[in-house]
């Protein structure tokens, strides 16, 4: 369904991909076999973790990369330098390298690669705008919605972000992202349409302006949609006229006694505590115990978990604005980095940046990522990182795990699980990962929450989550820097 819909995005990049592609292929280096590894620094919104979502547009992108005649044309015209050999070249572009990354829904952590591309230099550097594009927009966005259903895990949770998001592409995919971290639905009709998730919807104020009585509004729109209606009652006053003339209508229908009834009621301004409260006694009081409170108004989080703290009595929160935008962290700062390069022997070397900034220095070379799974409690005790050639961790043999920062901190595991968090999604071009449905992701996202600790996942100041280089690559990294150093010594002083 979503593949017939979707725009040819090879040109979805920046100028600067095509500019080096075109330098490579200048000088014959373009099949030069390279590795990137995508990673953010920093968690989102101050989470213990967030929630890898993207994947399944990255595979769609990949899968539909191609460079027709209109690309060619826009190329040709945008930069005379591109000589038009290159453009034929571009015409038979595929993907033809290897593709590893997180399965949607994973816990993902801070300088913990989420995805790992080998192949041509010429491939792996194209698509490193969209793949980021993707993943940190949707990333964001689960991890937000989970941190939404951390404060309210039994309630009925909807996504109503569309009208605040930033343009179409954000407003579906966001559905998709809140979807995954456990939201139950959205309003989003297309989302529905194009992802199978389960669409609710309740109507807006112009629906009762539209009356002459809120009490006749109310009427027709609970007529027209039997045993499916929340009436939104705030439009005029919410105790005095909307949940008394919402109660009217709803024990009309209840009388008729083929439980067609009114489904809820919405709060949509005003103190939604006092409000909840108090429709609920009406609600009772009126024997319409069936009757759910749905609330909306700018929630987040924080506001939810005040309101519950306030007593509110409030089954199913519809999320807009601060969801879909991420408004208090508008930006997953996810990166891709060269990791390691074709030398003129035909074998990979690691390469490293270094940086001013020690954060932002990277863990060179062709590397596996490990969730290190504690047999005793049957929770992830770290994620670890190791070079390709060694096999401690897939042996299961005795690991000292070690904070890269503090070396000092560190603690030897013996009975573990080690779980290879990248999983194979093309091997040569091919696409070997059979994309899993929406269900089954969400399924998955459920029960990697059960692998860590309440202290991983509390909203506020979580316990950070240990992240370990095996020995070899820390030692590989320092002796890199410390190379690197020397090397621009020597070079100053020449
Ligand atoms: N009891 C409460 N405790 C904390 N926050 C609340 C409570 N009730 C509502 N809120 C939140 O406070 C904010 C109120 O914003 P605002 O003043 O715009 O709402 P309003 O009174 O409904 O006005 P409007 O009619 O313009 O929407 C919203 O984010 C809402 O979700
Ligand atoms: O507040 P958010 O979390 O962004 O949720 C979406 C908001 O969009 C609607 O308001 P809007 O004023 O646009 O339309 P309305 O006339 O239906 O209230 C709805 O009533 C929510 O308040
Ligand atoms: O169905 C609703 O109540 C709804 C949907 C989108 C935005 N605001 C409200």
């Amino acid at each position: 369904m979503y593949a017939e819909q979707q725009a040819n995005l090879v040109l979805h990049t920046d100028k600067y991909q095509i500019n080096m592609m075109y330098a490579h292929w200048k000088h014959n280096t373009h099949n030069k076999k390279a590795v990137f590894e995508a990673y953010f620094r920093k968690l989102p919104f101050g989470n213990g973790y967030a929630v890898s979502a993207g994947l399944e547009r990255v595979v769609r992108y990949i899968n539909s990369l191609r460079f027709d005649e209109a690309a060619l044309d826009y190329l040709r015209e945008q930069e005379e330098n591109y000589d038009p050999a290159f453009l034929e070249e571009l015409k038979s572009f595929r993907f033809t390298g290897d593709l590893y990354a997180c399965e949607e829904g994973t816990l993902v952590f801070p300088n913990v690669p989420f995805l790992r591309v080998e192949g041509r230099i010429f491939e792996a550097q194209l698509i490193e705008t969209a793949v980021l594009n993707f993943f940190n927009f949707q990333t964001l966005i689960a991890t937000k919605a989970a941190r939404i259903k951390v404060v309210a895990p039994d309630d009925i949770l909807m996504e109503f972000g569309t009208r605040r998001a930033q343009e179409a592409d954000a407003a579906i995919w966001g559905a998709r992202a809140a979807y995954v971290s456990g939201f139950h639905a959205t309003s989003n009709m297309r989302a529905g349409q194009l992802f199978g998730i389960p669409t609710k919807g309740t109507h807006a104020h112009a629906w009762v302006q539209d009356f002459d009585s809120e009490e006749e509004a109310f009427t027709r729109f609970a007529d027209a949609l039997p045993g499916q209606s929340t009436l939104l009652v705030d439009t005029y006053d919410t105790l005095k006229s909307g949940v008394p003339n919402a109660i009217k209508v709803a024990k009309r229908l209840a009388a008729q006694g083929d439980g067609k009834t009114v489904q809820a009621i919405r709060l949509d301004s005003g103190d939604l505590a006092y409000l909840s409260i108090e429709a609920r006694k009406m609600l009772d009081a009126a024997g319409l115990t069936h009757v759910k409170i749905v609330a909306s108004n700018d929630l987040d989080e924080h506001t939810i978990l005040h309101l519950k703290a306030q007593g509110a009595r409030i089954d199913s929160w519809g999320i807009g604005t601060q969801l879909i935008t991420a408004a208090d962290h508008p930006a997953l700062g996810g990166v891709y980095k060269l990791v390691a390069k074709e030398t003129a022997d035909g074998t990979l070397a690691p390469t490293i940046k270094i940086s001013g900034n020690p954060e932002k220095i990277t863990t060179p070379g062709l590397k596996n990522v490990y969730r290190i799974i504690s047999r005793e409690t049957g929770k992830a005790v770290g994620d670890y990182l190791t070079l390709q050639s060694e096999t401690d961790a897939a042996k299961g043999e005795p690991l000292t795990l070690f904070d890269p920062v503090h070396t000092y901190l560190n603690k030897t595991i013996t009975e573990y699980d080690a779980v290879d968090l990248l999983t194979p999604i093309y091997q040569k071009g091919e696409q070997v990962y059979e994309l899993p449905t929406l269900d089954a992701i969400r399924e998955h996202h459920r029960q990697q929450i059960g692998l860590f600790w309440p202290e991983t996942l509390r909203l506020l100041n979580p316990e950070p989550y240990h992240v370990s280089l095996s020995k070899q690559t820390y030692d590989m990294k320092m002796q890199m820097i410390h190379g690197m150093k020397e090397k621009l010594n020597r070079d100053l002083n020449q």
